[in-house]
């Protein structure tokens, strides 16, 4: 049994659709590093977890950038939602000639093993271009993480290997829309429809986490 570790049911809803009976949320509020990436936030996260859990642990940090604001709000999207509001971050994209923006997500798997390294393309850090059809995304974007070292305070001089799964999908900013989904889904719109406005199973279709939870996917049945 794998624990989804994460505070959102929104997630747990997204990631059963794909994992099925395997997976069952672990409410566990890990603490998140202060950092630029969210590889580096759900790798730590992932090891905090995994020692808090019996058992492998999944830990899925995401966010929304936002193309006329440099990618704000983020690895901050959580605190931004909590601040500014859905609607607010609306009003304040409205204004932008550029409402292009982009859902990225990391899954970051640990169970306290070692993992072989798979050489990483490019992942979800590379700069697409707009409207690209982001097939190659899919394809072999895991890595084992190998630079983040355990911050944790028991200075323990090994580090526990986290392996990461990324996804990223592409659209813009609207006014609000639809009742589904959860966070910033209102405002973002693919292919002329909000992410609010999809079943859970459309959105995982074509979404970030969708996209990541594939790959994950793949990976754990083969092992
Ligand atoms: O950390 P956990 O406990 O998993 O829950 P969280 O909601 O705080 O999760 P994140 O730190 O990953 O923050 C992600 C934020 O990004 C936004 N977000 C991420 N994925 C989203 C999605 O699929 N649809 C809408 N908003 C999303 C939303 O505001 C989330 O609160």
């Amino acid at each position: 049994m794998l624990n989804f570790v994460t505070t959102n049911p929104g997630k747990v809803r997204e990631a059963t659709e794909y994992l099925d009976d395997d997976v069952q949320q672990f409410d566990f509020d890990y603490p998140e590093v202060q950092a630029d990436d969210l590889k580096t936030v759900a790798a730590e996260g992932a090891r905090a977890a995994y020692r808090a859990a019996d058992g492998p642990v999944i830990v899925d940090d995401a966010g929304l950038f936002i193309d006329a604001f440099d990618g704000f709000p983020g690895p901050y999207s959580s605190y931004v939602e909590d601040t500014v509001g859905v609607e607010r971050v609306w009003r304040m994209t409205e204004p932008e000639d550029d409402r292009g923006a982009a859902f990225k997500t990391v899954i970051a798997y640990c169970d306290g093993e070692g993992f072989e390294a798979t050489p990483d393309p490019g992942g979800i850090d590379r700069e697409d271009r707009r409207g690209q059809d982001l097939a190659a995304d899919d394809r072999g974007t895991a890595t084992t993480d190998e630079q983040v070292h355990d911050g944790s305070a028991e200075k323990s001089s090994e580090t526990v290997p986290v392996k990461l799964f990324e996804g990223r999908v592409n659209g813009d900013i609207v006014a609000p829309r639809g009742g589904g989904g959860f966070g910033f889904d209102p405002i973002f719109e693919h292919d002329g429809t909000t992410f609010a406005e999809m079943s859970t199973e459309q959105k995982n279709a074509i979404s970030h986490r969708g996209r990541a939870l594939a790959k994950f996917a793949e990976w754990y049945g083969e092992r």
